[in-house]
Protein backbone atom coordinates (compact mmCIF):
# COMPACT_ATOMS: atom_id res chain seq x y z
CA UNK A 1 0.00 0.00 0.00
CA UNK A 2 1.82 3.19 -0.96
CA UNK A 3 1.32 5.83 1.97
CA UNK A 4 -1.54 7.90 2.57
CA UNK A 5 -0.56 11.45 2.19
CA UNK A 6 -1.73 14.16 4.62
CA UNK A 7 -1.20 18.21 4.84
CA UNK A 8 -0.43 17.90 8.06
CA UNK A 9 -0.14 15.18 10.73
CA UNK A 10 0.14 15.64 14.71
CA UNK A 11 1.97 13.14 16.61
CA UNK A 12 0.47 12.77 20.25
CA UNK A 13 -2.69 14.31 21.83
CA UNK A 14 -1.53 16.89 24.01
CA UNK A 15 -2.15 20.23 25.22
CA UNK A 16 -0.83 21.43 22.01
CA UNK A 17 -1.40 18.83 19.73
CA UNK A 18 -5.31 18.41 20.25
CA UNK A 19 -6.24 21.88 19.63
CA UNK A 20 -3.65 22.24 17.06
CA UNK A 21 -5.13 19.65 14.99
CA UNK A 22 -8.64 20.81 15.22
CA UNK A 23 -7.06 24.31 13.88
CA UNK A 24 -5.44 22.41 10.95
CA UNK A 25 -8.86 20.89 9.99
CA UNK A 26 -10.52 24.45 10.67
CA UNK A 27 -7.83 25.80 8.05
CA UNK A 28 -8.71 23.51 5.61
CA UNK A 29 -5.97 20.94 5.85
CA UNK A 30 -6.37 17.04 5.63
CA UNK A 31 -5.34 16.42 9.26
CA UNK A 32 -4.23 13.51 10.92
CA UNK A 33 -3.73 13.21 14.95
CA UNK A 34 -2.17 10.07 15.87
CA UNK A 35 -2.41 8.67 19.55
CA UNK A 36 -1.08 5.80 21.35
CA UNK A 37 -3.05 5.93 24.53
CA UNK A 38 -5.83 8.39 25.00
CA UNK A 39 -7.33 11.13 23.53
CA UNK A 40 -5.82 14.96 25.90
CA UNK A 41 -2.13 13.49 26.85
CA UNK A 42 -0.79 13.43 30.21
CA UNK A 43 -2.68 16.51 32.03
CA UNK A 44 -6.29 14.91 31.40
CA UNK A 45 -5.89 11.51 32.42
CA UNK A 46 -3.11 11.27 34.18
CA UNK A 47 -1.43 14.74 35.36
CA UNK A 48 -2.71 17.92 36.03
CA UNK A 49 -7.33 17.08 36.20
CA UNK A 50 -7.12 13.99 38.55
CA UNK A 51 -4.11 15.30 40.56
CA UNK A 52 -6.24 18.24 41.38
CA UNK A 53 -9.52 16.37 41.73
CA UNK A 54 -7.70 13.96 44.73
CA UNK A 55 -6.13 17.18 46.34
CA UNK A 56 -9.52 18.13 46.45
CA UNK A 57 -10.87 15.48 48.63
CA UNK A 58 -7.49 15.84 50.59
CA UNK A 59 -8.42 19.50 51.27
CA UNK A 60 -11.59 18.03 52.68
CA UNK A 61 -9.67 16.01 54.98
CA UNK A 62 -7.86 18.35 56.35
CA UNK A 63 -10.17 20.65 57.11
CA UNK A 64 -12.46 18.26 58.41
CA UNK A 65 -10.06 17.43 61.02
CA UNK A 66 -9.49 21.33 61.85
CA UNK A 67 -12.97 21.37 62.19
CA UNK A 68 -13.72 21.87 65.80
CA UNK A 69 -11.04 24.51 65.68
CA UNK A 70 -13.65 26.95 63.70
CA UNK A 71 -16.77 25.71 65.73
CA UNK A 72 -18.16 22.83 63.76
CA UNK A 73 -18.30 19.32 64.98
CA UNK A 74 -18.19 16.72 62.65
CA UNK A 75 -17.27 13.58 64.30
CA UNK A 76 -14.01 11.11 62.98
CA UNK A 77 -12.70 11.48 59.99
CA UNK A 78 -13.00 8.33 57.27
CA UNK A 79 -11.24 7.90 54.10
CA UNK A 80 -13.46 5.80 51.23
CA UNK A 81 -10.67 5.41 48.79
CA UNK A 82 -12.80 4.19 46.52
CA UNK A 83 -14.70 6.86 46.62
CA UNK A 84 -11.92 9.58 46.10
CA UNK A 85 -10.29 6.99 43.00
CA UNK A 86 -14.10 7.20 41.37
CA UNK A 87 -14.45 10.89 41.29
CA UNK A 88 -11.58 11.60 40.10
CA UNK A 89 -11.83 8.54 37.35
CA UNK A 90 -15.53 10.33 36.38
CA UNK A 91 -13.88 13.74 35.75
CA UNK A 92 -11.33 12.58 33.56
CA UNK A 93 -13.36 10.33 31.51
CA UNK A 94 -15.74 13.87 30.80
CA UNK A 95 -12.52 15.70 29.60
CA UNK A 96 -11.53 13.34 27.78
CA UNK A 97 -14.87 11.93 26.13
CA UNK A 98 -15.29 16.44 25.25
CA UNK A 99 -12.17 16.79 24.51
CA UNK A 100 -12.46 13.82 21.76
CA UNK A 101 -15.53 14.71 20.40
CA UNK A 102 -14.38 17.69 19.95
CA UNK A 103 -11.43 17.07 18.10
CA UNK A 104 -13.18 14.29 15.99
CA UNK A 105 -15.92 17.06 15.07
CA UNK A 106 -13.29 19.35 13.85
CA UNK A 107 -12.64 16.96 10.83
CA UNK A 108 -9.19 15.54 12.12
CA UNK A 109 -9.14 11.89 11.06
CA UNK A 110 -7.71 10.40 14.80
CA UNK A 111 -5.76 7.41 14.34
CA UNK A 112 -5.26 5.50 17.42
CA UNK A 113 -1.87 4.09 17.81
CA UNK A 114 2.29 4.22 18.14
CA UNK A 115 3.82 6.50 15.77
CA UNK A 116 7.60 6.23 14.49
CA UNK A 117 9.41 7.68 11.55
CA UNK A 118 10.74 5.50 8.67
CA UNK A 119 11.53 8.20 6.58
CA UNK A 120 12.41 12.05 6.02
CA UNK A 121 8.75 12.96 6.35
CA UNK A 122 6.96 9.15 6.50
CA UNK A 123 5.71 7.88 9.62
CA UNK A 124 4.23 4.47 10.59
CA UNK A 125 1.55 3.29 12.91
CA UNK A 126 1.48 -0.37 12.72
CA UNK A 127 0.66 -1.31 9.20
CA UNK A 128 -0.02 2.07 7.89
CA UNK A 129 2.36 4.37 6.36
CA UNK A 130 1.79 7.90 6.14
CA UNK A 131 3.49 10.97 5.10
CA UNK A 132 2.88 14.95 5.41
CA UNK A 133 4.59 18.18 4.38
CA UNK A 134 4.06 19.54 8.04
CA UNK A 135 4.64 17.16 11.09
CA UNK A 136 3.73 18.26 14.89
CA UNK A 137 5.52 15.98 17.73
CA UNK A 138 3.64 16.44 20.81
CA UNK A 139 4.16 13.20 22.42
CA UNK A 140 5.62 14.56 26.18
CA UNK A 141 7.40 12.83 28.75
CA UNK A 142 6.51 9.83 31.17
CA UNK A 143 7.70 8.91 34.69
CA UNK A 144 11.72 8.68 34.69
CA UNK A 145 13.20 5.14 35.98
CA UNK A 146 15.70 5.75 38.88
CA UNK A 147 18.89 4.25 39.11
CA UNK A 148 17.65 1.99 41.81
CA UNK A 149 19.40 -1.34 42.55
CA UNK A 150 17.20 -4.16 43.31
CA UNK A 151 14.30 -1.93 41.86
CA UNK A 152 12.84 -4.70 38.85
CA UNK A 153 12.65 -7.08 41.46
CA UNK A 154 10.71 -5.63 43.63
CA UNK A 155 8.81 -4.73 41.04
CA UNK A 156 7.49 -7.58 40.50
CA UNK A 157 5.61 -7.96 43.84
CA UNK A 158 2.97 -6.31 42.08
CA UNK A 159 0.91 -3.10 43.43
CA UNK A 160 4.35 -1.90 46.29
CA UNK A 161 6.25 0.65 43.26
CA UNK A 162 4.23 2.97 41.57
CA UNK A 163 4.63 5.68 39.48
CA UNK A 164 2.52 9.16 39.05
CA UNK A 165 0.00 7.79 37.06
CA UNK A 166 0.08 4.10 38.96
CA UNK A 167 -0.85 5.93 42.57
CA UNK A 168 -3.86 7.61 41.63
CA UNK A 169 -5.92 4.23 40.85
CA UNK A 170 -5.42 2.63 44.60
CA UNK A 171 -8.28 1.34 45.73
CA UNK A 172 -7.16 2.12 49.46
CA UNK A 173 -4.88 4.28 51.77
CA UNK A 174 -1.66 2.88 52.07
CA UNK A 175 0.15 2.16 55.42
CA UNK A 176 3.38 4.00 55.05
CA UNK A 177 3.94 5.57 51.31
CA UNK A 178 7.80 6.67 50.32
CA UNK A 179 8.05 9.37 47.95
CA UNK A 180 11.49 8.99 46.17
CA UNK A 181 11.58 12.94 45.19
CA UNK A 182 10.74 16.52 46.56
CA UNK A 183 9.35 18.40 43.10
CA UNK A 184 5.97 18.75 42.13
CA UNK A 185 4.99 15.42 42.03
CA UNK A 186 6.52 13.73 45.28
CA UNK A 187 5.44 17.17 47.23
CA UNK A 188 1.19 17.20 45.65
CA UNK A 189 0.86 13.17 46.37
CA UNK A 190 2.77 13.04 49.50
CA UNK A 191 0.93 15.72 51.52
CA UNK A 192 -2.14 14.12 49.47
CA UNK A 193 -1.86 10.95 50.37
CA UNK A 194 -0.82 11.85 54.45
CA UNK A 195 -3.82 13.91 54.47
CA UNK A 196 -5.80 10.36 53.00
CA UNK A 197 -4.61 8.95 56.33
CA UNK A 198 -1.07 7.16 55.06
CA UNK A 199 2.39 7.54 56.76
CA UNK A 200 4.51 9.89 54.23
CA UNK A 201 8.35 9.96 53.96
CA UNK A 202 9.79 12.03 51.10
CA UNK A 203 13.79 11.34 50.15
CA UNK A 204 14.60 14.41 48.29
CA UNK A 205 18.24 14.10 47.06
CA UNK A 206 18.82 17.99 46.88
CA UNK A 207 19.36 20.03 49.35
CA UNK A 208 15.73 21.53 49.32
CA UNK A 209 12.30 20.41 47.90
CA UNK A 210 11.43 22.52 45.27
CA UNK A 211 15.10 22.86 44.24
CA UNK A 212 14.61 25.48 41.71
CA UNK A 213 12.76 28.47 44.12
CA UNK A 214 13.66 30.59 46.27
CA UNK A 215 15.52 29.46 49.73
CA UNK A 216 13.22 31.16 51.73
CA UNK A 217 10.26 30.23 49.93
CA UNK A 218 10.77 26.54 49.65
CA UNK A 219 12.01 26.73 52.96
CA UNK A 220 8.47 27.81 54.15
CA UNK A 221 7.17 24.67 52.01
CA UNK A 222 9.30 22.57 53.73
CA UNK A 223 8.18 23.83 57.17
CA UNK A 224 4.48 23.56 56.03
CA UNK A 225 5.02 19.84 55.05
CA UNK A 226 6.68 18.90 58.26
CA UNK A 227 3.96 21.04 60.36
CA UNK A 228 1.53 18.44 58.88
CA UNK A 229 3.73 15.61 59.63
CA UNK A 230 5.45 14.62 56.73
CA UNK A 231 9.00 13.28 57.36
CA UNK A 232 11.36 14.77 54.66
CA UNK A 233 14.42 13.61 54.33
CA UNK A 234 16.78 15.98 52.45
CA UNK A 235 20.43 15.62 51.00
CA UNK A 236 19.42 11.93 50.74
CA UNK A 237 20.11 9.20 48.05
CA UNK A 238 17.91 5.85 47.29
CA UNK A 239 20.30 3.48 46.66
CA UNK A 240 19.02 0.03 46.35
CA UNK A 241 15.47 -1.34 47.40
CA UNK A 242 14.27 -4.73 48.56
CA UNK A 243 11.52 -6.55 49.65
CA UNK A 244 9.92 -9.04 51.87
CA UNK A 245 6.62 -10.94 53.36
CA UNK A 246 7.13 -8.74 56.56
CA UNK A 247 8.29 -5.42 54.68
CA UNK A 248 7.16 -4.76 51.09
CA UNK A 249 9.20 -1.72 50.94
CA UNK A 250 12.61 -1.56 52.16
CA UNK A 251 14.71 1.43 50.97
CA UNK A 252 18.25 2.14 51.84
CA UNK A 253 19.45 5.21 51.35
CA UNK A 254 22.25 7.28 52.19
CA UNK A 255 22.94 11.01 53.53
CA UNK A 256 25.54 13.17 52.22
CA UNK A 257 27.81 12.27 55.07
CA UNK A 258 28.07 8.59 53.55
CA UNK A 259 26.14 6.70 55.75
CA UNK A 260 23.55 4.72 54.87
CA UNK A 261 20.06 3.58 57.03
CA UNK A 262 16.56 2.19 55.79
CA UNK A 263 13.34 2.73 55.45
CA UNK A 264 10.47 0.23 55.97
CA UNK A 265 6.79 1.29 54.13
CA UNK A 266 4.23 -0.72 52.19
CA UNK A 267 4.24 1.38 48.81
CA UNK A 268 7.63 3.50 47.00
CA UNK A 269 6.23 6.41 44.79
CA UNK A 270 8.72 7.32 42.01
CA UNK A 271 8.43 10.41 41.57
CA UNK A 272 12.04 11.40 40.52
CA UNK A 273 11.54 13.53 37.25
CA UNK A 274 10.14 12.67 33.54
CA UNK A 275 11.90 11.33 30.19
CA UNK A 276 11.02 12.92 26.67
CA UNK A 277 8.93 10.30 25.01
CA UNK A 278 11.49 10.65 21.75
CA UNK A 279 13.33 7.22 21.99
CA UNK A 280 10.74 5.42 20.67
CA UNK A 281 10.35 7.91 17.32
CA UNK A 282 13.05 6.45 15.82
CA UNK A 283 14.00 10.28 15.06
CA UNK A 284 17.28 9.74 13.74
CA UNK A 285 15.43 8.58 11.09
CA UNK A 286 14.16 11.13 10.07
CA UNK A 287 17.52 13.47 11.00
CA UNK A 288 15.76 15.49 13.74
CA UNK A 289 18.54 16.46 16.28
CA UNK A 290 17.57 16.31 20.53
CA UNK A 291 20.08 17.26 23.21
CA UNK A 292 21.88 15.34 25.63
CA UNK A 293 18.27 14.08 27.46
CA UNK A 294 16.78 13.15 24.52
CA UNK A 295 13.87 16.84 24.35
CA UNK A 296 13.85 17.81 20.44
CA UNK A 297 15.78 20.91 19.72
CA UNK A 298 13.74 23.43 18.43
CA UNK A 299 13.95 27.20 17.68
CA UNK A 300 12.06 30.27 19.01
CA UNK A 301 9.51 29.16 16.80
CA UNK A 302 9.40 25.32 17.61
CA UNK A 303 10.84 23.72 14.41
CA UNK A 304 13.07 21.45 14.71
CA UNK A 305 16.52 20.66 12.78
CA UNK A 306 14.12 19.65 9.62
CA UNK A 307 12.27 22.43 8.25
CA UNK A 308 8.44 21.76 8.34
CA UNK A 309 8.75 19.23 11.48
CA UNK A 310 7.68 21.13 14.72
CA UNK A 311 8.02 19.86 18.16
CA UNK A 312 5.54 21.37 20.65
CA UNK A 313 4.96 20.91 24.69
CA UNK A 314 7.14 18.93 27.11
CA UNK A 315 8.57 16.94 24.46
CA UNK A 316 11.16 19.76 23.51
CA UNK A 317 12.35 20.65 27.19
CA UNK A 318 12.07 23.83 29.32
CA UNK A 319 9.02 24.21 31.57
CA UNK A 320 6.74 21.33 31.35
CA UNK A 321 3.57 22.56 32.46
CA UNK A 322 0.20 22.55 30.57
CA UNK A 323 -0.18 26.12 29.73
CA UNK A 324 3.43 26.01 28.28
CA UNK A 325 2.25 23.53 25.34
CA UNK A 326 -0.85 25.26 24.90
CA UNK A 327 1.09 28.37 24.53
CA UNK A 328 2.77 26.55 22.30
CA UNK A 329 -0.33 25.81 19.73
CA UNK A 330 -0.56 29.46 20.07
CA UNK A 331 2.73 29.91 18.46
CA UNK A 332 2.08 27.78 15.79
CA UNK A 333 -1.27 29.10 15.05
CA UNK A 334 -0.07 32.37 14.85
CA UNK A 335 2.82 31.87 12.51
CA UNK A 336 1.43 29.45 10.38
CA UNK A 337 -2.42 29.60 10.15
CA UNK A 338 -3.28 32.69 10.70
CA UNK A 339 -4.14 34.55 7.67
CA UNK A 340 -3.79 38.27 9.06
CA UNK A 341 -1.89 40.01 7.57
CA UNK A 342 1.06 40.48 10.25
CA UNK A 343 1.82 43.51 11.98
CA UNK A 344 2.27 41.88 15.19
CA UNK A 345 5.62 40.69 15.92
CA UNK A 346 6.33 37.31 15.80
CA UNK A 347 5.20 34.94 18.47
CA UNK A 348 7.95 32.93 19.75
CA UNK A 349 9.17 30.97 22.73
CA UNK A 350 11.43 33.84 24.12
CA UNK A 351 8.56 36.46 24.58
CA UNK A 352 6.98 35.09 27.45
CA UNK A 353 10.47 33.32 29.28
CA UNK A 354 10.56 36.31 31.15
CA UNK A 355 6.79 35.75 32.99
CA UNK A 356 6.48 32.21 33.27
CA UNK A 357 3.91 31.38 35.75
CA UNK A 358 3.31 27.82 37.67
CA UNK A 359 1.72 26.89 40.94
CA UNK A 360 2.95 23.85 42.78
CA UNK A 361 -0.51 22.39 44.25
CA UNK A 362 0.39 21.95 47.85
CA UNK A 363 -2.21 23.47 50.37
CA UNK A 364 -1.77 25.81 50.77
CA UNK A 365 -0.54 26.29 46.99
CA UNK A 366 3.19 27.78 45.89
CA UNK A 367 3.01 29.75 43.34
CA UNK A 368 5.17 31.66 41.34
CA UNK A 369 5.86 34.17 38.25
CA UNK A 370 8.72 35.87 36.34
CA UNK A 371 12.75 35.88 37.68
CA UNK A 372 14.06 34.16 41.20
CA UNK A 373 16.86 36.27 42.51
CA UNK A 374 19.52 34.04 42.17
CA UNK A 375 18.30 34.12 38.21
CA UNK A 376 19.20 37.94 37.91
CA UNK A 377 22.33 38.76 36.69
CA UNK A 378 23.95 41.75 39.59
CA UNK A 379 25.87 44.12 38.51
CA UNK A 380 26.51 47.34 40.79
CA UNK A 381 25.25 49.82 38.47
CA UNK A 382 21.89 47.81 39.07
CA UNK A 383 19.55 48.26 42.20
CA UNK A 384 17.55 45.09 43.18
CA UNK A 385 15.00 44.96 45.49
CA UNK A 386 13.36 42.32 47.34
CA UNK A 387 9.88 42.53 50.32
CA UNK A 388 8.52 39.32 51.74
CA UNK A 389 6.07 39.35 54.52
CA UNK A 390 4.17 36.58 56.10
CA UNK A 391 0.99 35.47 55.29
CA UNK A 392 -0.21 35.70 58.87
CA UNK A 393 -0.16 39.70 58.00
CA UNK A 394 -3.39 39.08 55.40
CA UNK A 395 -6.66 39.74 56.93
CA UNK A 396 -8.04 37.25 54.75
CA UNK A 397 -5.66 34.49 55.98
CA UNK A 398 -6.70 35.79 59.67
CA UNK A 399 -10.33 35.40 59.58
CA UNK A 400 -10.06 31.80 57.62
CA UNK A 401 -7.80 31.09 60.17
CA UNK A 402 -5.09 29.68 57.25
CA UNK A 403 -2.21 32.02 57.98
CA UNK A 404 0.79 29.22 56.58
CA UNK A 405 2.77 30.88 53.98
CA UNK A 406 4.45 34.13 52.60
CA UNK A 407 4.67 36.83 49.60
CA UNK A 408 7.94 37.83 48.50
CA UNK A 409 9.02 40.05 45.23
CA UNK A 410 12.09 40.89 43.59
CA UNK A 411 11.78 44.57 41.95
CA UNK A 412 14.08 46.57 39.65
CA UNK A 413 14.93 49.40 42.35
CA UNK A 414 15.18 52.18 39.41
CA UNK A 415 12.39 51.45 37.57
CA UNK A 416 9.90 49.70 40.66
CA UNK A 417 8.80 46.94 37.93
CA UNK A 418 8.21 43.80 39.56
CA UNK A 419 10.54 40.98 38.56
CA UNK A 420 9.34 38.22 40.02
CA UNK A 421 6.92 37.21 42.70
CA UNK A 422 6.18 34.35 44.60
CA UNK A 423 3.55 33.46 46.97
CA UNK A 424 2.69 30.65 49.11
CA UNK A 425 -1.32 30.54 50.40
CA UNK A 426 -4.37 28.88 50.04
CA UNK A 427 -5.15 30.85 46.63
CA UNK A 428 -1.43 31.85 46.00
CA UNK A 429 -2.15 30.75 42.33
CA UNK A 430 -5.19 33.21 41.77
CA UNK A 431 -2.74 36.26 43.91
CA UNK A 432 0.40 34.99 41.43
CA UNK A 433 -1.93 35.98 38.45
CA UNK A 434 -2.77 39.73 40.13
CA UNK A 435 0.72 40.06 40.01
CA UNK A 436 1.72 38.96 36.71
CA UNK A 437 -0.30 41.09 34.64
CA UNK A 438 0.61 44.07 36.88
CA UNK A 439 3.94 42.94 35.47
CA UNK A 440 2.70 41.95 31.81
CA UNK A 441 1.01 45.50 31.70
CA UNK A 442 4.56 47.77 33.31
CA UNK A 443 2.42 48.37 37.09
CA UNK A 444 5.24 48.69 39.33
CA UNK A 445 5.05 48.24 43.03
CA UNK A 446 4.23 51.50 43.90
CA UNK A 447 0.95 51.36 41.57
CA UNK A 448 0.36 47.56 43.48
CA UNK A 449 0.59 49.52 47.35
CA UNK A 450 -2.00 52.52 45.99
CA UNK A 451 -4.43 49.75 44.42
CA UNK A 452 -7.77 49.39 46.26
CA UNK A 453 -8.77 46.26 46.56
CA UNK A 454 -11.98 44.62 47.80
CA UNK A 455 -11.79 43.78 51.54
CA UNK A 456 -10.87 41.33 52.97
CA UNK A 457 -9.82 40.12 49.68
CA UNK A 458 -6.49 38.05 49.53
CA UNK A 459 -5.04 40.56 46.96
CA UNK A 460 -5.59 43.02 50.41
CA UNK A 461 -1.71 41.75 50.66
CA UNK A 462 -0.72 42.94 47.63
CA UNK A 463 -0.71 46.62 49.68
CA UNK A 464 1.29 45.60 52.32
CA UNK A 465 4.21 43.84 50.97
CA UNK A 466 6.11 47.00 49.54
CA UNK A 467 6.72 47.91 53.61
CA UNK A 468 9.31 45.26 53.65
CA UNK A 469 11.13 46.41 50.28
CA UNK A 470 14.65 46.47 50.85
CA UNK A 471 17.96 46.99 48.77
CA UNK A 472 19.75 43.44 48.32
C1 LIG B 1 1.09 13.89 38.09
C2 LIG B 1 1.23 15.13 37.23
C3 LIG B 1 0.60 16.29 37.62
C4 LIG B 1 0.73 17.44 36.83
N1 LIG B 1 0.08 18.58 37.23
C5 LIG B 1 0.20 19.71 36.49
C6 LIG B 1 -0.48 20.90 36.88
O1 LIG B 1 -1.18 20.96 37.88
N2 LIG B 1 -0.34 21.99 36.08
C7 LIG B 1 0.42 21.98 34.95
O2 LIG B 1 0.52 23.00 34.27
N3 LIG B 1 1.08 20.87 34.57
C8 LIG B 1 0.98 19.72 35.30
N4 LIG B 1 1.63 18.59 34.90
C9 LIG B 1 2.42 18.62 33.65
C10 LIG B 1 1.47 18.53 32.43
O3 LIG B 1 0.64 17.39 32.54
C11 LIG B 1 2.25 18.51 31.11
O4 LIG B 1 3.18 19.55 31.10
C12 LIG B 1 1.22 18.69 29.99
O5 LIG B 1 0.39 17.55 29.90
C13 LIG B 1 1.84 19.01 28.64
O6 LIG B 1 2.16 17.87 27.97
P1 LIG B 1 2.34 17.80 26.39
O7 LIG B 1 1.34 18.64 25.69
O8 LIG B 1 3.75 18.04 26.11
O9 LIG B 1 2.02 16.27 26.10
P2 LIG B 1 1.26 15.19 26.92
O10 LIG B 1 0.06 15.75 27.60
O11 LIG B 1 2.23 14.46 27.74
O12 LIG B 1 0.73 14.25 25.75
C14 LIG B 1 1.56 13.49 24.93
C15 LIG B 1 0.73 12.43 24.24
O13 LIG B 1 1.52 11.79 23.25
C16 LIG B 1 1.22 10.42 23.23
N5 LIG B 1 2.36 9.73 22.60
C17 LIG B 1 3.62 9.60 23.08
N6 LIG B 1 4.40 8.97 22.19
C18 LIG B 1 3.62 8.69 21.12
C19 LIG B 1 3.85 8.06 19.88
N7 LIG B 1 5.05 7.58 19.52
N8 LIG B 1 2.81 7.92 19.02
C20 LIG B 1 1.58 8.39 19.34
N9 LIG B 1 1.31 9.01 20.49
C21 LIG B 1 2.32 9.17 21.38
C22 LIG B 1 0.99 10.09 24.69
O14 LIG B 1 0.22 8.92 24.82
C23 LIG B 1 0.26 11.32 25.18
O15 LIG B 1 -1.13 11.19 25.07
C24 LIG B 1 1.51 17.41 35.64
C25 LIG B 1 2.14 16.22 35.25
C26 LIG B 1 2.00 15.09 36.04
C27 LIG B 1 2.67 13.81 35.59
N1 LIG C 1 1.49 21.67 39.71
C1 LIG C 1 2.18 21.49 38.59
O1 LIG C 1 2.26 22.36 37.73
C2 LIG C 1 2.87 20.19 38.35
C3 LIG C 1 2.57 19.07 39.12
C4 LIG C 1 3.24 17.89 38.88
C5 LIG C 1 4.18 17.83 37.85
N2 LIG C 1 4.44 18.93 37.12
C6 LIG C 1 5.49 18.90 36.06
O2 LIG C 1 6.08 17.62 36.00
C7 LIG C 1 7.50 17.76 36.09
C8 LIG C 1 8.08 16.55 36.76
O3 LIG C 1 7.80 16.55 38.15
P1 LIG C 1 8.71 15.75 39.18
O4 LIG C 1 8.30 16.15 40.54
O5 LIG C 1 8.77 14.31 38.83
O6 LIG C 1 10.14 16.27 38.79
P2 LIG C 1 11.07 17.42 39.38
O7 LIG C 1 12.23 17.46 38.49
O8 LIG C 1 10.31 18.65 39.66
O9 LIG C 1 11.51 16.83 40.81
C9 LIG C 1 12.19 15.61 40.94
C10 LIG C 1 12.93 15.65 42.27
O10 LIG C 1 13.43 14.34 42.52
C11 LIG C 1 14.72 14.45 43.11
N3 LIG C 1 15.44 13.22 42.80
C12 LIG C 1 15.89 12.80 41.58
N4 LIG C 1 16.47 11.59 41.69
C13 LIG C 1 16.39 11.22 43.00
C14 LIG C 1 16.81 10.09 43.75
N5 LIG C 1 17.41 9.05 43.15
N6 LIG C 1 16.58 10.06 45.08
C15 LIG C 1 15.94 11.10 45.70
N7 LIG C 1 15.51 12.20 45.03
C16 LIG C 1 15.72 12.26 43.71
C17 LIG C 1 15.32 15.69 42.47
O11 LIG C 1 16.29 16.26 43.34
C18 LIG C 1 14.10 16.60 42.30
O12 LIG C 1 13.94 17.47 43.38
C19 LIG C 1 7.72 19.05 36.87
O13 LIG C 1 8.95 19.64 36.57
C20 LIG C 1 6.57 19.90 36.43
O14 LIG C 1 6.95 20.68 35.34
C21 LIG C 1 3.81 20.11 37.35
Amino acid sequence: MPPTHYDAIVLGSGQSGTPLASALAASGRKTALVERAHIGGCCVNEGCTPTKTMIASGRVAYLARRAAQYGVHCGDVGIDMQRVRQRKRDIVTSFREGGEKRVREAGVEVIMGEARFVGSKTLRVAEIEMTAEMIFINTGERPARPDLEGLEEVERVEGRVLDSTSVQELGEVPGHLIVLGGGYIGLEFGQLFRRLGAKVTIVQKGTMVLGREDPEIAECVLGILRDDDIEVLLETSAVSVASSAESPIKLTVEGIDGKKSEIEGSHLLLAAGRTPNTDMLDLATAGIATDSRGHITVSPTLETSIPGIYALGDVHGGPAFTHISYDDFRIIRDNLLSTAPSTNPVHTTAAREKNIPYVCYTDPQMAHCGLHLHDIPRSPSRRILTASMPLSWVARALETDETRGMLKAVVDGDSGLILGFSAIGPEAGEMMAVVQMAMAGGIGWEGLREMVWAHPSWAEGLNNLWGTLKEV
